[in-house]
């Protein structure tokens, strides 16, 4: 069997219910409606085609972007899109632009940090795109150190005016996506200054360039930062460079809803936490997580029908074998497919923790704001350093066609790559999380009970303090043989016990330290991986969750409890050192813990390529070659080929002035 037949029969071999899936895994038959429609939509508009952005130049590059944008715009307007309508056309348009933070950032910073005044004066006007704005926080010289940015914004009562400064090189705003060719304001985050005191990091909004002819206001200096890593990718963007000479701006664009500055200079604190300066990057931290699914499941949809189409090395009937069925491919293939499914789930439940403490801090209830940013942080890191690893071995389960741009993938690696970076380094959002859960610990022995997704270590404390025998050999008696890692309870059980025992012995080892600061940057390596075991707790459990929920369509929740003990066991055979050396299990209920995962891997098999087709990705939004829902991989790979410009002429530019006279030397000296 060759080329298109191959994936209608891999189709004819499934068990479940695909459209149930498709609906589980939009998030209700609302959604998918609305995705669906919105894919269909950008797929069938030739204005959106997008398979030579890996050909153009910088400047062709950016103009196509901005074409596509305005032209979304445009669209969104005439069929009159709702807000996520509008949310989904942009995400299936697939290409990074100013649009993004304009929605993404400077909208929702206004939302989360503007006065109901404020709201009102700006949002009108960026809901209309009469302006448009971006986020720019992070300097040259200070990123993750939010506290350490340089840019200063003074108060002058006599004017009742903020004066905007860059006082060093290193003060210069530095990245902000949209800011260097097209963003007319920015919500600009700087050091306050009120009568010669200082009032630490605020947001201010600035306008940057005139509504009339675009040109810098003046005291302005802006541009693009320059090329980013691979061939179109994020280079539709214009990350900007940004500095200020003693702008001037009013009073009263200084976004005041945790703290007033008066006409006189006084600073008046509200009644929110100051945190709530850090609240967009909580907001869009959120929103990174339900995308790392998006950006893992169609690299994992990619590699899997490329992974049936492919064959090599022979059987016995002379056909070659699909590398589907290689256990090794499947071992890699497979958990990474399980991650978009936990990835998607845990994404709506983070949606669900954003929402909750939303409405509660507009109750003035702060309590689980802690919560909120431990678990937008860690998830945000656990999920884009594993999706941005998956897309490379994605790439790499696809051999050496994995590697031509046609694929797919180098692209979406060199978009995708950067989330381990923007919105907060994950090496430290996961020190944040650490910080959470030590405080949590040492909170453990005063009575107060933890709650949300520290919950457990209130009960494992326990057990561990009062009958620890008991516990080990609880969650030894209970595991005899491979099927008994199948049940929720028992795999809660293990990732909760490792999770709480590496935090108490961090926790025990910080408190060595004289100095609890000293100990914590000593320690920090340790706690990191802390922080990295609550968070993969947490996506177990909210996978296990969802297996608790009423699940319609034929075989659709079995296959979801196949993929979530994929997921569940894979990790834990990947950090089988900390269960082991945590006394969580044995080295026996390891081995057993591995014979189930190749027994799910072959209940999996045959359902492969129907829970990637579940995700309802168009042929567009995927753009790949080798990912095509028809399976026609080699024709169109050869018809691909000679698409590039080089291919444009039968003798390349330079045969005459650099091979020929090559060759014709070399003939010459022959001759001698
Ligand atoms: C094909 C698919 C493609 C997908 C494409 C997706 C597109 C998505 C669009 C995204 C576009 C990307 C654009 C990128 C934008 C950016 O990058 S914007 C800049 C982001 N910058 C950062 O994230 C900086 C990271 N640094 C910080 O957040 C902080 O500096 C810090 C590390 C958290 C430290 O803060 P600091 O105040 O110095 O420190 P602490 O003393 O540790 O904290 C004080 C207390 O505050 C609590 N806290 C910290 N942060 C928050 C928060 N966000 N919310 C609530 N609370 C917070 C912290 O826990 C401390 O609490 P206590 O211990 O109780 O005191
Ligand atoms: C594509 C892209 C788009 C962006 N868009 C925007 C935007 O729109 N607006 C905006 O304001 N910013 C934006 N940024 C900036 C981004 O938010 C920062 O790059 C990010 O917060 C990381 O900060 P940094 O670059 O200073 O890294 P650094 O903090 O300098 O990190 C360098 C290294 O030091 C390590 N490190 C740093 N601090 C610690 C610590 N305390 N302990 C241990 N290790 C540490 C990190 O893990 C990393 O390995 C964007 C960045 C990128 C790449």
């Amino acid at each position: 069997m060759e080329g298109v037949d191959i994936l209608p029969h891999e189709r004819s071999k499934t068990q479940f219910d695909v459209d149930a899936m498709k609906i589980v895994w939009a998030g209700s038959r609302h959604a998918f409606e609305v995705s669906d429609r919105m894919a269909r939509l950008v797929a069938s508009d030739p204005a959106f085609q997008k398979d030579n952005r890996s050909r153009l130049g910088r400047k062709e590059l950016f103009k196509n972007t901005l074409r596509k944008a305005t032209y979304a715009w445009k669209r969104i307007l005439e069929l009159r899109l709702t807000e996520e309508e509008a949310g989904r056309l942009r995400f299936f348009v697939d290409e990074p632009a100013f649009t993004d933070l304009h929605w993404g950032m400077f909208v929702p910073a206004i939302k989360g940090q503007g006065t109901e005044e404020q709201q009102q004066k700006w949002l009108p006007l960026a809901y209309k795109m009469q302006i448009i704005g971006c986020y720019a926080q992070t300097e040259l010289g200070h990123g993750s150190n939010v506290q350490g940015l340089e840019t200063t914004a003074t108060f002058d009562p006599d004017k009742d005016e903020f004066v905007i400064h860059s006082p060093t090189l290193t003060s210069s705003k530095w990245w902000p996506g949209g800011l260097g060719k097209v963003s007319t304001h920015a919500v600009v985050y700087a050091r306050l200054i009120t009568n010669g005191e200082e009032h630490g990091v605020h947001g201010f909004i600035v306008q940057l360039r005139s509504l009339d002819d675009h040109m810098p206001l003046p005291g302005i200096t802006i541009g693009d930062i320059g090329m980013k890593f691979g061939n179109g990718a994020y280079n539709t963007m214009d990350n900007g460079v940004l500095t200020f000479d003693h702008v001037r701006i009013p009073r009263n664009q200084m976004l005041m809803r945790v703290l007033q500055v008066t006409s006189e200079g006084k600073c008046v604190q509200s009644n929110v936490p100051r945190q709530l300066i850090y609240g967009t990057m909580v907001f869009v931290r959120q929103t990174i997580v339900a995308d790392a699914s998006s950006a893992l499941s169609r690299a994992v949809c990619i590699a899997t029908r490329y992974s049936a189409v492919r064959r090599q090395f022979g059987s016995q009937d002379g056909v070659e074998t699909q590398v589907i069925d290689y256990k090794t491919q499947q071992n890699r293939l497979f958990p990474l497919l399980a991650s978009a499914y936990a990835f998607r789930f845990v994404g709506e439940w983070l949606k669900w923790l954003y929402t909750d403490v939303t409405q509660r801090l507009q109750a003035n209830d702060f309590s689980t704001l802690p919560e909120a940013h431990a678990c937008t942080a860690g998830l945000k890191s656990l999920t884009t350093t594993a999706t941005a690893d998956a897309i490379e071995e994605c790439r790499k389960l696809c051999g050496g066609h994995g590697y031509l741009c046609a694929s797919g993938l180098p692209e979406l690696f060199a978009v995708y790559v950067p989330a381990c970076t923007y919105e907060g380094d994950n090496v430290v959002l996961l020190l944040q999380v650490a910080r959470f859960l030590m405080k949590t610990v040492s909170q453990l022995g005063s009575g107060k009970k933890p709650i949300g997704t520290t919950a457990y270590l209130g009960r494992v404390q326990d057990l561990m303090q009062c009958r620890c025998e008991v516990q080990t050999v609880g969650i030894i008696y209970s595991i005899n043989a491979a099927e008994d890692w199948l049940k929720p309870s028992v795999m809660l059980e293990a990732f909760e016990a490792r999770s709480a025992r590496m935090c108490v012995a961090r926790a025990q080892n910080l408190g060595k330290f004289a100095n609890p600061e000293d100990g914590f940057a000593e320690l920090s390596a340790d706690l990191v991986e802390a922080a990295v075991a609550h968070c993969q707790l947490i996506v177990v459990s909210k996978f296990l969750d969802k297996l608790q929920q009423d699940i319609p369509g034929n075989g659709v929740k079995q296959q979801l409890q196949n993929l979530c003990y994929i997921y569940a066991l894979n990790l834990l055979h990947k950090h089988l050192g900390d269960f082991l050396s945590t006394g969580c299990i044995t080295p026996k209920q390891a081995s057993l813990a591995n014979d189930q995962l190749r027994s799910l891997y072959s209940q999996v098999r045959p359902n492969a390529i129907a829970l990637v087709d579940a995700f309802n990705y168009t042929d567009h939004y995927l753009g790949s070659v080798l990912g095509r829902y028809d399976g026609n991989v080699y024709p169109k790979l050869y018809e691909e080929a000679w698409k590039d410009p080089l291919n444009d002429s039968v003798l390349p530019d330079g045969y005459n002035e650099y091979i020929r006279p090559l060759l014709k030397q070399q003939l010459h000296n022959s001759r001698l």
